[in-house]
């Protein structure tokens, strides 16, 4: 049987159908409508300004391998006037970061823009493999999590940027208000699935940190995550398609699994669940911005004496008490970490042959991708 014609050009057959509303499209006119959504959730929530110097968290994945595509299209064709570069945060994860690193090592060269990569081991001293050995499975993402919203502040402050953009897309912020229900933080609620969180420490989709010293602007949290992983197959975009090895039987995993199965009922049930977190506005409770200074171990910006993450490098140090004379028991300050910056070559070497998760080649085993 013929595919069904597009619902938007009436003239070429159907290549996909949009996940949410199940209306057949062709693939030029998929990957327009999806660019001007895109587009409409930047314009609608002032995401940009000109001048801004945006650092979009690159992490190899596919959201963010979509958002620096798409905001490159986005930002020539609408004279946005921002620039754009690539931020990676290494984490220490062997067989799982280095590997999509070469990811975005590629799309540096692929999308022109300049890459910079910041690791845990030199603002903190340890790798995330070596948080594992040290507590565990059960709660290292809360490590990650922080670190890793320090680090990519940190990594864009010493880049001069003005903003740093992240993939979070609308499943991710879905998940992200299921979580905070199930902890029973309301404040958190209506803030969680704002596409821009300012700098006091509003704590967004995916993050577990407490402060950001620059604006966080997320394009993409309007937007389905099966509508990106179409887009990026759409324009054969390279990324690395593989969980977190030390994610399994992390909260938001079961979380997850609750959404896609709903959503199979559902359709539109991510959207209502970050529509109904928007909707808390009225009966969340109201905070009051924290007071920001200086953690007194690390000197970065805390809300708090000493910061979130200057408290887990202690429980490390408790855990490992010896291993404080080898290692950074503090993050570095900015001036050391802009000296260890350059790490950026590393990767760079390891890199030789860029590659993704499967390969190609054959049919992917991984979430759809695009060698499959
Ligand atoms: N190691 C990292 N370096 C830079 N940015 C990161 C990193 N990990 C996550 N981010 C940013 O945070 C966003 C959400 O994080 P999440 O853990 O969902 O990423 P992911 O699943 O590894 O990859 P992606 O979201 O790109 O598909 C990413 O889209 C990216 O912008």
């Amino acid at each position: 049987m013929a595919p069904p014609l597009c619902s938007a050009c009436a003239s070429a057959p159907a290549a996909a159908l949009r996940p949410a509303t199940r209306t057949p499209v062709c693939r030029a006119c998929f990957i327009a409508q999806f660019e001007e959504e895109v587009h409409a959730t930047i314009v609608s929530a002032s995401l940009f300004a000109p001048g801004d110097r945006v650092a979009i968290g690159a992490s190899g994945g596919k959201d963010s391998t979509v958002l620096a595509y798409v905001l490159g299209e986005l930002n020539k064709r609408h004279n946005y006037g921002i620039e754009l570069l690539l931020l990676s945060i290494d984490e220490g994860i062997a067989g799982y970061r280095d590997d999509s690193l070469m990811t975005v090592v590629q799309n540096e060269t692929d999308y022109n823009m300049p890459l910079s990569v910041v690791s845990y081991k030199q603002l903190y001293g340890w790798s995330m493999d070596e948080i594992v050995k040290a507590v565990g499975l059960r709660n290292n993402c809360t490590f990650c999590g922080v670190f890793r919203r320090q680090a990519l502040d940190r990594g864009a402050e010493l880049l001069g940027a003005t903003k740093v953009a992240t993939g979070h897309n609308a499943d991710d912020a879905a998940e992200t208000v299921l979580l905070n229900v199930t902890r029973g933080d309301t404040a958190r609620l209506a803030r969680c699935a704002s596409a821009s969180t300012g700098l006091s420490g509003d704590r967004a989709a995916g993050d577990e940190g407490e402060v950001s010293s620059l604006p966080r602007v997320k394009p993409l949290m309007r937007t389905y995550e099966k509508d990106i992983v179409l887009y990026a197959r759409f324009n054969r975009l390279k990324y690395f398609s593989t969980e977190c090895t030390y994610a399994p039987g992390a909260a938001r995993g079961h979380v997850r699994d609750f959404v896609k199965n709903i959503e199979r009922l559902r359709g539109d049930a991510v959207m209502s669940v970050v529509g109904s977190a928007e909707d808390m506005h009225v009966v969340a409770p109201k905070t009051t911005a924290p007071k920001l200074g200086k953690c007194r171990v690390c000197g970065y910006l805390a809300s708090r004496p000493v910061c979130k993450a200057c408290d887990l490098l202690r429980e490390l140090d408790r855990k490992l008490p010896g291993r404080r004379a080898e290692s950074a028991s503090a993050p570095l300050n900015n001036s050391e970490a802009a000296a260890a910056f350059d790490a950026r070559k590393l990767v760079v070497e390891r890199a030789g042959n860029a590659s993704t998760a499967c390969g190609g080649g054959g049919v992917c085993t991984n979430e759809v991708c695009n060698k499959a």
